[in-house]
């Protein structure tokens, strides 16, 4: 049993007898993709391969995500599946269906040792619809599914943030237990919530700024960071909360990702934690592919769009990072992707080493570190953004949860 700090605890792949059963297990295989469907990086997939290994005398049926519905990497399996082959050194057969009769059927047909990776989750409506736990058992994907196995393994921390089908429905059905990716991530994670040391820092950016923003808003109700360093799309947000014009071209951007009601969010949280919520001075606007560097007063004058922090704010946040005892790093500065504009992400990543404790959490951050050789430098790297901070800010995660309720449920001696 885990000995997580949060009162009760769930149990891992230790406490359960796996040869011979029929498994089916939560993965996180959700990657960079290019527009050709090829996967970028095979990080989120290595990282279950202890799991995996774990299972070589079990019935193996996986269950992942790619994407979400509209975006340009909501694509099949089928490449994962390929990939997780060559990383595993076995078969990872591909289904192209999530619990259709063929997908059952190729389950049942499984035999000791193999491994069948089913259809991207959220091609199934009901996936993504955020419910609880008891109404997910009743979907059909859980309802079809769960007869065919003996057990659950949640290997899937960094989706453990969203209270969708595959995370949480089986626990209501199935004896689930954590997976090793899952038990590692909470466990260096926790040694970061544990950490009362001062300064605790956060940097947070990236794209997926209404899952930070709702971080920023329970981490600083427990008085869990000193300082909110503001990067990426979560700063232009922060900067349109403090009325700076941010030209057409950036509202229109926030308004397509459906952020404009975290303004008001962002608004209420600058005032009610003055002080906390630091924001840039300066930004660089993609100029036809170069880097024009402005104080952010300045932004409304091209209808540029804002691709990353400016050299003031790297070097002022800089300074709070050297300072840190505790630092957390959350999404790119800015479109680190273009090397124009990966500046803010590679000075911050490197200042944020410094820190007596470190962790970086998500995929598009890691590749940063990946490609900065800095991996070994943090104290705990996670493999989810979203999932980590959410984790951080002392908000219960539903995947973990989910696992802990399971426990009691059915293993209560
Ligand atoms: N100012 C910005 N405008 C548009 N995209 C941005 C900006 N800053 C960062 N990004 C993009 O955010 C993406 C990563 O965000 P996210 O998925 O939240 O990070 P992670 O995968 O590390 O959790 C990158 O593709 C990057 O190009
Ligand atoms: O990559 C993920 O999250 P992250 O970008 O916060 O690290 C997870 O696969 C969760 O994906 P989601 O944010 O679409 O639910």
């Amino acid at each position: 049993m885990s000995q997580e700090t949060t009162g009760m605890n769930y149990l891992t792949m230790s406490d359960v007898v796996l040869d011979d059963k029929r498994v089916l297990v939560r993965v996180d295989f959700n990657s960079p993709m290019d527009d050709n469907g090829n996967i970028l990086d095979d990080k989120k997939i290595k990282s279950h391969l202890p799991t995996l290994q774990s299972l070589e005398h079990s019935k193996v049926v996986l269950l992942s995500h790619q994407g979400r519905p509209g975006d340009e990497d909501y694509t099949p399996l089928e490449a994962h599946a390929k990939l997780a082959t060559e990383l595993l050194g076995r078969e990872v057969t591909y289904e192209d269906d999530i619990f259709s009769s063929c997908a059952r059927n190729a389950i049942k047909s499984l035999d000791q040792g193999e491994v069948l990776l089913l259809e991207n989750t959220r091609f199934n409506a009901e996936e993504i619809m955020n419910r609880p736990p008891d109404k997910q058992a009743k979907s059909q994907m859980v309802k079809k599914l769960y007869p065919l196995f003996d057990l659950f393994i949640n290997d899937a921390f960094s989706v453990s943030h969203r209270s969708q089908c595959s995370v949480v429905g089986f626990t209501e059905v199935l004896p689930s237990v954590a997976g090793m990716l899952m038990d590692k991530e909470i466990t260096g994670l926790d040694k970061a919530l544990k950490c009362h040391e001062h300064p605790a820092i956060f940097v947070l950016g990236g794209a997926k700024a209404n899952d930070s923003i709702k971080a920023i808003s329970t981490i600083l109700k427990r008085d869990g960071a000193d300082k909110i360093l503001t990067t990426g799309v979560v700063a232009t947000i922060f900067m349109m909360a403090m009325n700076i014009d941010v030209s057409e071209v950036n509202r229109k951007f926030i308004e397509n990702k459906k952020y404009i009601d975290q303004i008001s969010i962002a608004s209420r949280l600058l005032k009610e934690y003055s002080g906390k919520i630091i924001v840039p001075q300066d930004v660089a606007l993609n100029n036809g592919g170069e880097r024009q560097e402005v104080e952010v007063d300045k932004i409304k004058k091209g209808n540029l769009p804002i691709a990353d922090i400016g050299r003031e704010t790297i070097e002022n946040y800089s300074k709070y990072l050297k300072e840190a005892k505790l630092c957390v790093f959350h999404g790119p500065t800015g479109i680190f992707e273009l090397d124009k504009f990966r500046l803010g992400t590679d000075e911050l990543l490197k200042a944020a080493t410094q820190a007596s404790y470190s962790v970086a959490g998500g995929g598009h951050t890691l590749d940063a570190i990946d490609q900065l050789g800095l991996g070994s430098k943090f104290s705990h790297i996670s493999m989810g953004g979203g999932a980590s901070i959410t984790y951080l800010s002392g908000e219960p995660l539903p995947g973990i949860t989910a696992l802990k309720n399971n426990t009691f449920r059915y293993h209560k001696g």
